[in-house]
């Protein structure tokens, strides 16, 4: 096992300091995690590793807690399990905002390249839902993929594409089945040697069958960890990323199921590009884009360049972050 073949670079690399390196500590990445258990990866192997206690009193704990994909720093322990002290920077992650009093912000997967954003062409298809999804991918800073999945439930999906395509200009859309094998040659660019990929989609549209399809037993097997609860008894907990025989990294977690948690904040940005920059032309700076004359938006509205649907979807989204926001400075 090689870490630089997980992905690690000199980005994180330079991050290591000659004092983390003279106390002995060595990189690892997360590929599971758990309440207090985590799973890793090093230069030596697979093993189990938990974070240093003083972790638990850092104020910011909920922020700093390391999650599937991080890379982070820890000392090996021949007796036990790892002990980990500190998380690198992420290159990308996803935040989830949680309008929980005391929950604050979570990482849910960190330091992939691609985002898979999977939707099925049958009943599950909804324009809306993918716009959602995009303006979380862009935010997390990884390139967004469109995976249409199931295309053999549909015999002509050439209207959703032109759809999705109207909404999501210059990403990649792939319709692909995992039981035909329909358009899996058209991942293959993304599932290069060290580069990591997550899953972003809802229960049931063919994340798991993907895996299976692309990988054919070349998943590497992966011991399961198996710990007590609180009442001793053993529960089985199942894998977060999956490591392919090349070297490729998927990442699909169940937190990567929910839908409407997401900071978004600036990713509506890109998502929204076309609004955005409507808004721009507005007469008024501070157009609230209602009755205002001179208002590029519902000009766009009138004459057709704007869906009404997509701005209403627009300002929801807007409107949701902004409270979220709120809630987060006042817990
Ligand atoms: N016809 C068809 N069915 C598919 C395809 N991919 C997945 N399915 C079916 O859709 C159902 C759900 O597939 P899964 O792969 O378990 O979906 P998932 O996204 O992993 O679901 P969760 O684990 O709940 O998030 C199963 O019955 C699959 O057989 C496909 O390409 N074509
Ligand atoms: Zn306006």
């Amino acid at each position: 096992m090689n870490l630089k073949n997980c992905g690690f670079d000199n980005y994180y690399q330079q991050q290591i300091t000659r004092e983390d390196i003279r106390i002995g500590l060595v990189p690892g990445r997360i590929i599971e995690s758990h309440r207090e258990l985590y799973r890793i990866i090093t230069d030596e192997g697979e093993t189990t590793a938990r974070l240093k206690g003083s972790y638990f009193y850092s104020g910011e704990k909920s922020i700093l807690y390391p999650t599937v994909g991080d890379y982070v720093l820890v000392k090996s322990n021949t007796l036990g399990d790892d002990i980990i002290y500190s998380v690198l920077a992420r290159k990308t992650f996803f935040s989830r905002l949680n309008p929980t009093p005391g929950i604050g912000e979570q990482i849910v997967a960190a330091n992939f390249d691609y985002v898979f954003i999977m939707t099925s062409l049958n009943y599950d298809f909804n324009i809306r839902r993918l716009e959602r999804y995009l303006a979380a991918a862009w935010q997390s800073g990884g390139s967004p993929v469109i995976i249409l999945t199931k295309a053999d439930l549909v015999h002509d999906y050439n209207s959703q594409i032109a759809e999705v395509l109207e909404i999501a200009p210059g990403v990649p859309v792939i319709p692909i089945s995992s039981h035909t094998g329909y358009g899996l040659e058209e991942l293959n660019k993304y599932l290069q040697p060290s580069k990591t990929i997550v899953f972003l989609g809802s229960s049931g549209i063919g994340k798991s069958s993907l895996v299976n399809a692309l990988t054919n037993d070349l998943i590497m097997p992966v011991k399961e960890i198996r710990k007590e609860d609180s009442r001793g008894r053993h529960t089985t907990t199942h894998r977060q990323m999956i490591r392919l025989k090349n070297d490729v990294f998927i990442i699909d977690t169940p937190g990567m199921r929910e839908l409407g948690m997401w900071d978004v904040t600036s990713g509506i940005q890109e998502a929204f590009a076309d609004i955005e920059n409507l808004a721009e032309q507005c007469k008024f700076t501070n157009c609230s884009h209602q009755k205002e004359p001179g208002c590029a938006i519902q000009e766009a509205l009138t004459n057709g360049n704007l869906d009404i649907k997509r701005w209403k979807s627009y300002c929801k989204l807007k409107k949701e972050t902004q409270y979220k926001k709120r809630k987060q400075l006042h817990k």
